[in-house]
């Protein structure tokens, strides 16, 4: 006999962790299951074990940007110990995670997960029965298919480093090539990051990106543009990454070399089909209400969902929300995703939120390009950083937000400023005369919109 349950959700991250709980909250009975242990990308594999190992590099670049100024000896990354600093968040994680979910009264399983049926599952030897089925898988690094592809290391692999090899090579110039490569510089190690376009993080503000490369060259990072990998082989004691450009091949040697090359949804091995589940480009198709456009009994949320949200945390743990909220109550909540900060956390950071000057130019909207070059800002002055910009999007004639591009030290804690003021349909004039704490990043807010 199957077990029955008024909810299954497959994936225990941030989409399916919170619809969860919502759920039984609610007083509905649900079960979880995950192939790995619990948490997602995001406490094990992604932002959290990223930001510890970025800790270690943010306290070197703040010791190298006062050196001469007052601060002596830049103190220098001790890996393994960085290391185990991250494994002081990551490895409990599963356990609590799993602890709260069993004291909340949902029913934790574990294993590969395929549909059997329109609501039917089965887990390993377990037939399980749903009234309705919540995928949330997530993500996994998308593999590249070209010769010596086993030699690659993957951001979860990279998470993992015991050592921290003297020369790397990112491949794929996005978020996550980035966000390392600022890393793995500040450690020691000797980085390049090649990507097929002309510049990396295609999504941000091409003005501030431009600045953000000259400032990682000057943190010792090499770039290849134009450069798409064909293939990478062992020689001697390391790697040879081959790289197609338009004008020949380039060849970069390493000890490691780092895929960096996008996030493909993880829906392959659901077995999709027998439960009538539509998906396109690797997504699964749903409604506006998160449901599938084909299998009324099937919601999905987060990475693996094809929406308008960006692949991004809050995303998924709103999406989980929503989703959850029209399993309980029937299709009458919608996602909204005004003003999502997105930040690559390279150093200093970089943010979007809300349209792209280009997008903003091409709308039929009348829009005011308020840029400002802040390197020689009291705030910047004060920690010794010499770069920093900003870009704010505002519509003419109603004075709305429309986008907002900052790059520069504490400007991902300033970007939940804009962020608010976005989602709340705040105007810039509300911002421009806000009381802040002097002085902080957040009292620059003012000046930006000047
Ligand atoms: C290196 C890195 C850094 C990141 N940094 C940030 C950041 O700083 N800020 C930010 O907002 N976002 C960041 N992200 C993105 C963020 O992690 C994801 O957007 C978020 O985790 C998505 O949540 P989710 O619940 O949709 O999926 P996930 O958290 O990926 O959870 C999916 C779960 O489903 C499970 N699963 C998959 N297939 C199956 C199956 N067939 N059967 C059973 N279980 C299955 C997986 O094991 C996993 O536990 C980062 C991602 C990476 C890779
Ligand atoms: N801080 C954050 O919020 C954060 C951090 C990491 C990941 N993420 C999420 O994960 C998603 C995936 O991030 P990502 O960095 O893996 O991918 P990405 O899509 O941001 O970047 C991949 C890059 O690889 C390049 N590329 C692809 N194939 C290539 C090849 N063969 N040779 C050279 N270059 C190649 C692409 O041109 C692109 O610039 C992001 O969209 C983001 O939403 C977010």
């Amino acid at each position: 006999m199957p077990d029955k349950f008024g909810l299954v959700v497959i994936g225990v991250g941030m989409a399916g962790l919170n619809a969860a709980k919502k759920c039984v909250n609610a007083g509905l009975s649900v079960a979880v299951v995950d192939e790995r242990p619990y948490g997602g990308t995001c406490a094990l594999r992604g932002c959290d074990p990223k930001k510890m190992l970025r800790r270690g590099a943010e306290v070197v670049e703040a010791a190298r940007l006062m050196a001469g100024k007052g601060i002596g000896d830049t103190p220098r990354i001790e890996w393994a110990d960085l290391m185990a600093h991250k494994r002081s968040f990551t490895d409990p994680v599963p356990k609590k995670m799993e602890g709260s979910l069993d004291e909340a009264g949902v029913v934790t399983l574990h294993g590969a997960v395929q549909f059997v049926g329109p609501a039917a599952l089965q887990i390993g030897e377990r037939e399980v029965e749903a009234a309705k089925v919540l995928v949330a898988t997530g993500q996994r690094p998308r593999s590249l298919d070209v010769p010596g592809a086993e030699h690659l290391t993957d951001s979860t692999e990279f998470l993992e480093l015991e050592e921290l090899p003297r020369r790397i090579l990112f491949v794929g110039g996005g978020y996550v090539s980035m966000e390392f490569a600022h890393i793995a510089a500040r450690a020691g190690a000797s980085v390049t990051v090649a990507d097929r376009g002309k510049r990396p993080l295609k999504a941000f503000d091409p003005d501030l990106v431009d600045r953000l490369v000259e400032s990682s060259k000057e943190a010792g990072i090499d770039f290849a543009f134009g450069a798409s990998l064909a293939k990478v082989e062992r020689r001697g004691g390391g790697l040879v990454a081959t790289l197609d450009r338009d004008r020949g091949s380039i060849e970069i040697e390493a000890d490691l070399v780092v895929n960096g090359a996008g996030r493909v949804p993880e829906i392959g091995h659901l077995n999709l089909e027998a439960a009538d589940v539509a998906h396109g480009d690797g997504r699964i198709t749903v409604t506006e209400h998160l449901r599938s456009t084909t299998n009324p009994n099937v919601y999905a949320a987060g990475d693996c969902a094809a929406t308008d949200g960006l692949p991004l945390t809050p995303v998924a743990v709103h999406e989980g929300a929503v989703a959850a909220s029209n399993v309980l109550k029937g299709d009458h909540r919608t996602a909204d995703y005004a003003g999502v900060p997105s930040v690559a956390f390279t150093l200093p950071e970089i943010v979007r939120i809300g349209m792209s000057e280009e997008d903003a130019r091409q709308s039929d909207r009348d829009v005011d390009v308020r840029f400002n070059e802040t390197s020689a800002w009291y705030s910047n002055q004060r920690i010794g950083a010499k770069v920093g910009a900003t870009k704010v999007i505002v519509d003419k004639t109603t004075d709305e937000l429309l986008g907002v591009h900052l790059f520069g030290y504490g400007q991902a804690e300033v970007a939940n400023l804009f962020a608010l003021a976005m989602r709340s349909g705040l105007k810039a004039a509300n911002l421009r005369r806000m009381q802040s704490a002097y002085p902080t990043h957040g009292s620059d807010v003012s000046s930006m919109l000047g």
